[in-house]
């Protein structure tokens, strides 16, 4: 039988508190739409760098003989952190009284083996541990990518996987003997403030990192996550030897003339550093050179001994031993 409008009427007023009930409720339940933001990643993993490691003395002890130790940084990918460790290194390493090693602690994109010519190589097993790579007498290297079955296979690894691989890398590897030990030791990391930065400065809590260099391009987006890069090096208590600006101009393959393409931001570097009393250690431009030489496993500044490029990598490295001979960071 059907009902009449008087009774539907009254059936939907009855129904509508308890509709409006629901709503209320389970809109109750959702969490609230403006949620607190989460406090800084530097602050809340500090507590876990800070955290005491049962290996942490054997990575000390190992690492004891090396001079210096030198992380190598950027806030954003792509800017030239690795093709500038590798160059950094084949200088080093080109005197032949120095004995440079260099860590690849980018897990899940390792370029050194192939920017430093060494791709096919792998680790052996030797009487003091995993023994690196050996490019030159006085330059070795390691690197996940040495493991890899092949440079295409993806490592997806969370940060326990990462914090193991980079733990084995500073206990477990022959990083020179007593008689040889490493003057330098580079650090190369993957970009911004991530587990293997985590990682990196806990284990080398007591062993007196030498200093952080922080690469980034002209461009502001680059320098914004540099002013990161810097505030977790003063939250993690890693001296900043300094920032270099890559790619910084260009370089014709004709003339070999320098031309400032990122003009005007070119020079916002500089005024980064100034206001952040950092010094900038140079400037390296744009040259196709570089990429060539990182794509076939080439020592750049070797091969281009008279380019504006090798001048400013020459340059920036002066600055970069001259700041580790100062006594505030012996
Ligand atoms: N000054 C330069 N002139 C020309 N090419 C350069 C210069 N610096 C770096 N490159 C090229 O830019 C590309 C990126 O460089 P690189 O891999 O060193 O960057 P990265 O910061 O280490 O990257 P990632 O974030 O992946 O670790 C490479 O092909 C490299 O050869
Ligand atoms: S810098 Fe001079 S030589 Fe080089 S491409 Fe430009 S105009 Fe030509």
């Amino acid at each position: 039988m059907p009902m009449s409008i008087a009774r539907v009427q009254k059936a939907r007023a009855q129904a509508r508190p308890k509709l409006v009930l629901a709503a209320q409720t389970s809109r109750s339940a959702r969490p609230p739409r403006k949620a607190p933001i989460p406090s800084t990643h530097v602050r809340d993993c500090w507590p876990i760098v800070q955290l005491a490691h049962i290996d942490i003395p054997i990575v000390t002890e190992r690492l004891a003989g090396i001079r210096h130790k030198i992380l190598i940084l950027s806030g954003k990918g792509g800017v030239g952190k690795s093709t500038f460790t590798s160059q950094l290194a084949f200088a080093l390493a080109s005197d032949e009284n120095s004995e440079v090693g260099v860590v690849d602690i980018d897990v899940c994109g390792p370029s050194i083996p192939k920017i430093m010519g060494c791709e096919q190589e792998q680790v052996h097993p030797s009487g003091g541990g995993w023994s690196p790579v050996y490019i030159m007498d006085n330059l070795c290297v390691m690197s996940i990518g040495f493991m890899l079955p092949s440079p295409d296979e993806a490592v997806i690894w969370r940060g326990p996987k990462k914090n193991g691989i980079i733990k084995q890398f500073l206990k477990d590897v022959d990083w020179g003997s007593d008689e040889r030990p490493l003057d330098y030791l580079l650090f190369d990391t993957p970009p911004g403030t991530s587990d293997e930065h985590l990682s990196i400065v806990q284990f080398l809590r007591n062993s007196n990192i030498s200093g952080a260099v922080i690469v980034t391009t002209p461009q502001e987006v680059s320098l914004q996550d540099v002013r990161k890069e810097i505030d977790f090096c003063r939250k993690a208590r890693i001296p900043i030897l300094g920032v270099v600006e890559n790619m910084a101009g260009f370089v014709c393959p004709h003339c070999h003339s320098e031309s400032k393409i990122f003009y005007p931001t070119t020079g916002g570097a500089k005024a980064m550093c100034e206001e952040l009393g950092i010094p900038l250690l140079g400037s390296i431009p744009l040259d196709p050179q570089i990429g060539k030489a990182c794509d076939f496993g080439q020592s750049f500044i070797d091969i281009n001994p008279s380019s504006p490029a090798t001048k400013a990598y020459l340059s920036i490295i002066e600055n970069i031993n001259s700041l580790l001979d100062s006594p505030k960071s012996q």
